[in-house]
Parts: C-alpha cells; structure tokens; sequence
C-alpha cells in the first residue's frame, strides 16, 4: 500500500461550546482521493478548518498526523509548510493585494527553498497555462470582483502552485455553476498523481461525473457513518442521506 500521509484517530472538536466533531478515524494515503459529502450541518467544514488549525475551532480529544508528525500540535504555517491545504468555501476579497503577489508569498511561505521572481513568475505562468487562464489574470486584485468560477479557477491555482501533499478542497454550499464544477474537477485531475491526496468536500455528484474517487464518506452528526466508492454518492442523489444505510 502506498504511504500514509493523513491519518485522523477519534477526533473530536468544538465551535462555540458546542462539539461537532464527534470522533472521526480517516486514513489517506498518497495517491487517493477521498470525497466527504454530508447533510448541512454535519460538520464538514468544520472539520476541515479543525485539521487547518483554524483557532476558533477547539480540539477536544483524538489525533491527527501528517506523514507521521502530530498534526493538532503545529501552528497553522506549520500545517501549510508541512504540505496541508485549505481551499476555503468563501475565499477573502483582499484589495490591493494582485494574485500574483498573493501566490507568491504563499509560495515563499510554504518552501523552504525561495525562488526568484523569474522562477516564480514562469512557474505561475505555466500553472495559469494549463488552467486555461488568461494572463492579465495575474495583476488582478485577489478576489476582487471575481465570478463564481474565477474564485474557483483561482483556489486551484493556488493549489497547483502550492503543490501540497494533502489536499482539502470545500466546495460546499458555494453554487458552483456546471462550468466551475468542471474547473475543480480538471483542476483536481490535473493534480493529482501518486505522491499527493485529496479530500474533497462536496454536495456535487455532479463533480463525481468528472473525477475518479477512491472513497466516499458520509459524515453524519459529526461521524463518518458510511464509507464506500462511487456507487454510495448516487445512492445519496437518488435517495438522500436518509436511503443510506449509516449505521
Ligand atoms: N463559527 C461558528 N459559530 C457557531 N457555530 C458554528 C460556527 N461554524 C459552524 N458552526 C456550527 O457547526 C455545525 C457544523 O457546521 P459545518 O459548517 O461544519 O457543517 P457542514 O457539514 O460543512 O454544512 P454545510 O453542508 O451546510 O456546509 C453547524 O451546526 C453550524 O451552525
């Protein structure tokens, strides 16, 4: 079996007094794509800002390590140095700041090598390249006045340029038109290889139609009470979360 890059033992987190994360045990291993669907509520995004380090999130009990190394212990940088991303559900609009800029400190942040500006400049260039993504894109502000499907075009942009080992995407709730559920999902594709692993978060089966999932969970109640292949998401999208067997 290939290596182990994210194991989750019986963790267990809190919002505002109140435990949502209800004991979640998750493996990824490098090469695999996981899909988490789940009714609203159930803590998906919860858990994912949790594994990210976000501070208002409290870890009450279990584990989490990347490649071996305690996760819950790092501070955020750390995570993101460490190689785990977040592309978040509601990206921040931040005026004054282009995307290239943007990109660029990331980037700087998360390698432990700098690259100069020209390596940099010719990377982000070749990434924007394969996205289909037009060049003038670059010098925009971060957000600012971006589509529905710029946002998303943008998020694996920074994906792709981040190159992270974990990998996990929330597209929930974000009314993602058929054109940026086909963005992610060959955004996804082109990304993925065997040394990296995705979570991706999503109520789309319609994404399902594009990507190849090795599993599908369904958290439920801050559990994840099912996990199968593909077959489990049409399941839920014919009969709903409450036609699946979670017990
Ligand atoms: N900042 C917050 N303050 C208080 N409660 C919160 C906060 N964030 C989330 N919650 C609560 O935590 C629970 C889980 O929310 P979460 O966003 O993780 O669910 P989800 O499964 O991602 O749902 P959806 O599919 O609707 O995006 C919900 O009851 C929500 O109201």
């Amino acid at each position: 079996m290939s290596k182990l890059l994210l194991k989750i033992e019986g963790l267990r987190a809190q919002i505002d007094n109140k435990e949502i994360i209800k004991g979640v045990d998750l493996e990824v291993h490098a090469g695999e794509i996981h899909i988490i669907m789940g009714p609203n509520g159930a803590g998906k995004s919860t858990l994912a800002y949790t594994l990210m380090g976000h501070p208002n999130y409290k870890v009450l009990g279990g584990h989490a390590f990347l490649e071996g190394e305690n996760l819950l212990e790092m501070k955020v940088d750390e995570r993101a140095r460490k190689g785990l991303f977040l592309s978040f559900q509601y990206p921040e609009v931040i005026p004054g700041v282009t995307v290239e800029n943007f990109l660029r400190t990331a980037k700087n942040a998360v390698d432990s090598r700098k690259q100069s500006i020209i390596a940099f400049n010719k990377l982000l260039k070749e990434k924007m390249t394969t996205l289909g993504i037009d060049e003038s894109y670059a010098k925009r502000y971060l957000n600012q006045g971006f589509s529905g499907g710029e946002k998303k075009k943008n998020e694996i942009l920074q994906m792709k340029v981040l190159n992270p080992k974990v990998a996990i995407l929330d597209e929930t709730d974000s009314g993602l038109d058929v054109d940026a559920i086909r963005v992610v999902a060959e955004g996804v594709n082109q990304f993925a290889n065997k040394d990296n692993a995705m979570i991706i978060i999503t109520h789309y089966k319609k994404l399902l139609d594009y990507i190849r999932p090795d599993y599908v969970h369904i958290l439920k109640d801050g559990q994840i009470t099912q996990t199968g292949d593909i077959g489990l998401a049409a399941t839920i999208d014919e009969e709903g979360f409450a036609g699946v067997n979670t017990n």
